[in-house]
């Protein structure tokens, strides 16, 4: 008998993904399959379906066919909060972050235990919270920020402030949408320090642009054209993939 390859050595597995929207296939017949403390970047030319796919992940958009295996479960029968719950964490490519509140309240707020009610409402500034909004400050360059409106920081700050409120909750999987754009070249390169660091304890998936922040980054690149993967493998091999300069890097 044919082994069946297993899914379970991938810590999520895309088969045969579809979504339609009256009829167009933003995302078409999509696999991909991302290994555990893995960096993947996906890049391709505008309306490729990046977006689409990291929603799809997410559960913000329903697939019409396909699978999405993230460990043991099935995403796509699951809703947007559940999928939270399994431990994955997006990030869009505004900051969702509460301006008028110190970065010390934003990570705070964002702490697993203040979620519920209950917890919101006994909520107590113990050490256990003050020591890992810590930790989290200094992982995302904001140690010294901890009592500044988040209003007043810089726009690559806010990116991390982000990204700290989504780290603080300890997810497997971490999407980030273009997260250095509009970043300072100073601001990028200690970006991919910080996904360099993070990902000891997760996989991060990136769609990004900048092509430089992408050999930062990257373990392994995905390119998408018109719904479906065109090219995927290390950097070097993807930018001299004759079918990815013709659509993408040659423009
Ligand atoms: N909810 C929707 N309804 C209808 N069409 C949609 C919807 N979401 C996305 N699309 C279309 O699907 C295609 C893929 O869009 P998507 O935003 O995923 O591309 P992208 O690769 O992320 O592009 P960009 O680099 O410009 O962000 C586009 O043609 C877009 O207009």
């Amino acid at each position: 008998m044919n082994a069946i390859p297993s899914q379970k050595d991938f810590l999520l597995s895309v088969e045969g993904l579809t979504v339609s929207f009256d009829g167009f296939k933003a995302v078409n017949d999509l696999s991909f399959y991302i290994d555990e403390n893995e960096i993947r970047v996906i890049i391709g030319p505008n309306g490729a379906g990046k977006t689409t796919v990291l929603d799809l992940i997410c559960g913000r958009t329903k697939a019409t066919s396909g699978s999405i295996k993230f460990r043991d479960s099935e995403l796509t029968d699951l809703k947007e909060h559940q999928i939270v719950h399994k431990g994955v964490g997006r990030k869009f490519q505004n900051p969702s972050i509460y301006e008028e509140l110190t970065v010390f309240e934003n990570l705070e707020l964002s702490f697993p235990r203040g979620r519920n009610v209950f917890g919101a409402l006994a909520f107590r500034r113990d050490a256990e919270v003050r020591d890992r909004v810590d930790e989290i400050a200094s992982l995302v360059f904001l140690q010294n920020q901890l009592h500044t409106p988040a209003a007043i920081l810089s726009h690559g700050q806010k990116q991390w402030l982000e990204i700290g409120m989504l780290l603080i909750q300890d997810p497997t999987l971490l999407m980030l949408d273009e997260p250095v754009a509009g970043m300072s070249v100073g601001e990028r390169l200690k970006t991919a320090e910080l996904l360099n660091t993070i990902i000891k304890d997760r996989s991060v998936i990136v769609i990004e642009h900048d092509m430089k922040f992408v050999e930062d980054i990257a373990h392994r690149v995905t390119v998408m054209h018109q719904g479906k993967v065109l090219s995927e493998g290390s950097m070097a091999h993807v930018q001299n993939d004759p079918k990815v300069v013709e659509v993408y890097l040659g423009h």
